[in-house]
């Protein structure tokens, strides 16, 4: 087995990793704390074609009710996207040791390592992650002395087709909520490019015969306002239901739809929209068989944006929910907090609330 560990954050190297049985370290005790069902039925996470002429309605009515849905027509070229993937294999079939090369320092951190959320967790996970802030290149520079311009050049295009198709849910999400256009350009992180923070993450998640002892990601919800998870159609991603009518807390697997990405609300959005999007807890299972990747691009706002309740959303007489916070003050709660009691931690007490 080979097993590094940066500073803060744990990496292993599941291409070398040989075994007789999953070893304790890696052999997750939890994973069947609520029940797997298909996508089906009252299941059915919502498709929505971009095309729709009601699509602000349709996709209010995921976001309010699921947190996720699918999207296709997209509009993001499938010729970009094969070349996505590809590059996407060639970073993750690169040796340990050159990998390694462009560790992260800091789960944070740009490059290579694991995700920054298992170290909240007793158990390593079963897989492995890229990080893009800003440009590549110095790190692809790194990675492939000879040939370094191929990944960047792709990695800046998958960013550049896919920062409008951020803008453009957005914007219909907060239409849905009844927020004006007027409202969204002056109010919020969207009137101003400059104000719109993404990070590319690329995640590969090898395949395991005991598989349902690992996990590639364990639960969490995402930080920024959106993410777009795209897996190229392999199975993997679940996300946690909410106990309802039609059953209790259970993951629903996330189905595979060709030409799809997979949207998903992060806690930003939880706070700007009031609470009235929710974030969305999931995770990432580990094929038997076959090695998955996926990417994904999270839609945040710039660090020094200031993000609070859109006071259109807040009810008279109650005021908002949650106190103002900018993208790195809800990573560093999340940091030193407990992972999922960021948002517990800036919401406001309803005794102090101008009631
Ligand atoms: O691999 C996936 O399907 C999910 C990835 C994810 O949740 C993340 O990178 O935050
Ligand atoms: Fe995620």
């Amino acid at each position: 087995m080979s097993l590094h560990e940066t500073r803060k954050i744990r990496i292993h190297q599941p291409e070398n990793f040989q075994f007789d049985s999953i070893p304790d370290s890696h052999a997750w005790v939890d994973l069947h704390d609520h029940p797997t069902v298909e996508p089906v039925g009252p299941d059915t996470i919502p498709v929505i074609d971009l095309n729709d002429p009601k699509l602000v309605e349709k996709i209010g009515k995921a976001c309010e009710e699921w947190g996720v849905f699918l999207i296709s027509n997209h509009g993001i070229e499938p010729k970009l996207l094969n070349q996505f993937c590809s590059q996407m294999h060639r970073l993750f079939a690169l040796p340990a040791d050159v990998k390694l090369k462009v560790a992260k320092a800091d789960a944070l951190d740009a490059g290579y390592g694991g995700d920054p959320i298992s170290r909240f967790f007793p158990k390593y996970t079963w897989s492995e992650a890229f990080t893009i802030l800003d440009s590549p290149l110095e790190h692809a520079k790194k990675l492939w002395p000879d040939d370094y311009s191929s990944f960047c050049e792709v990695m800046e295009e998958y960013k550049k087709a896919m920062n409008p198709l951020g803008r453009r849910l957005m914007h219909a999400m907060l239409l849905s909520l009844g927020v004006s256009e007027e409202e969204i350009i002056n109010v919020t992180p969207m009137g101003d490019f400059g104000k719109i923070k993404t990070v590319l993450s690329l995640n590969s998640y090898p395949a395991c015969p005991d598989a349902d002892r690992v996990l590639g990601l364990p639960p969490h919800s995402d930080n920024g306002f959106i993410t777009f998870v795209y897996d190229n159609g392999v199975s993997g991603l679940q996300i946690l239901r909410r106990k309802d009518d039609n059953g209790p807390k259970r993951w629903v697997t996330v189905p595979v739809v060709p030409d799809t990405f997979v949207v998903n609300v992060g806690d930003l959005m939880q706070v700007l929209t009031n609470g009235r999007f929710h974030n969305m807890v999931h995770r990432a299972t580990i094929g038997k068989t076959y090695h998955r990747m996926s990417s994904a691009y999270f839609f945040a706002s710039e660090l020094d944006v200031k993000v609070s309740p859109l006071s259109k959303l807040t009810d008279p007489g109650v005021g908002p929910l949650y106190k103002t916070v900018t993208w790195p003050e809800l990573l560093q709660m999340k940091n030193s907090l407990s992972y999922d009691e960021a948002l517990e931690a800036i919401k406001i007490d309803s005794n102090l609330r101008g009631e």
